[in-house]
């Protein structure tokens, strides 16, 4: 694990592949930015999924923004994602905006026990057609699948809006780790896929790998 904060001097994002050779360069690194309302979970998400720990207890707030660097497994090659973790607060907004114009992915998460963080996500994505890339890779996570009893998203609201707005979608739990691996993975499949793939590749359907991933480790059901 590598960790970095804003003052990161690491901004080269071209093309992963040498069109020459056909190579797949796995020290490129693929810019992966969390975003979403503060206290949905952001910060314990990176934790859980780096360092395999959720920390109870006190709500410590993310000032600015901050990366680790994390390298996935994918089908024999090495993906490099560094991800970045951004402070939900509003007034953090304009700086975390800077950061989105060289990411590759974004994943947008929202809170199951909190309304509000639900409702909230036609704009984050607003914002996210306003200053990413066109082809962005973006990925809804409802966070916090644990606590079943507050929740007041159903998984239903979740599918709905994400195949509205065309974007896979699953449920998490920093607490227990739930869906935190297969999240990453699945974004990191699909940026691999399109650095690699060549014309007459059958296209990598992220829709489709997280429901056959979701099926098989039973996921859906609440931790
Ligand atoms: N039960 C449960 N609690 C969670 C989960 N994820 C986060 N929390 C708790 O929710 C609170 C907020 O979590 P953070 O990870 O700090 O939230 P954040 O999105 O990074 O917040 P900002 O830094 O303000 O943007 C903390 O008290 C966490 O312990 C989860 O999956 N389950």
């Amino acid at each position: 694990m590598q960790e970095g904060r804003i003052d990161s001097s690491d901004s080269a994002y071209g093309s992963v592949v040498d069109s020459d050779k056909c190579t797949y360069d796995e020290n490129q690194t693929q810019k992966t930015i969390l975003v979403g309302d503060s206290g949905v979970g952001k910060t314990s998400l990176l934790v859980q999924y780096d360092q395999g720990k959720f920390i109870p207890g006190s709500f410590t707030s993310t000032v600015g923004i901050s990366f680790t660097n994390k390298v996935v497994d994918v089908d024999n090659l090495k993906v490099k994602l560094q991800i970045w973790d951004t402070a939900g607060q509003e007034r953090f907004r304009s700086v975390t905006h800077a950061y989105y114009r060289d990411a590759q992915a974004l994943l947008l998460i929202y809170d199951i026990t909190n309304k509000p963080s639900f409702d909230n996500i036609r704009a984050w994505l607003t914002e996210i057609h306003e200053y990413a890339q066109k082809d962005v890779v973006i990925m809804l996570l409802g966070n916090k699948s644990d606590m079943a009893a507050e929740r007041v998203v159903k998984t239903e609201e979740g599918e709905k809006l994400a195949k509205e707005c065309g974007i896979p979608f699953m449920e998490t739990s920093a607490k227990t780790g739930v869906n935190i691996e297969l999240a990453f993975h699945a974004v990191a499949k699909e940026l691999k896929h399109r650095a690699t793939q060549q014309p007459n590749d059958p296209k990598f359907k992220i829709h489709e790998y997280i429901d056959s991933q979701k099926h098989k480790s039973g996921c859906c059901k609440q931790a």
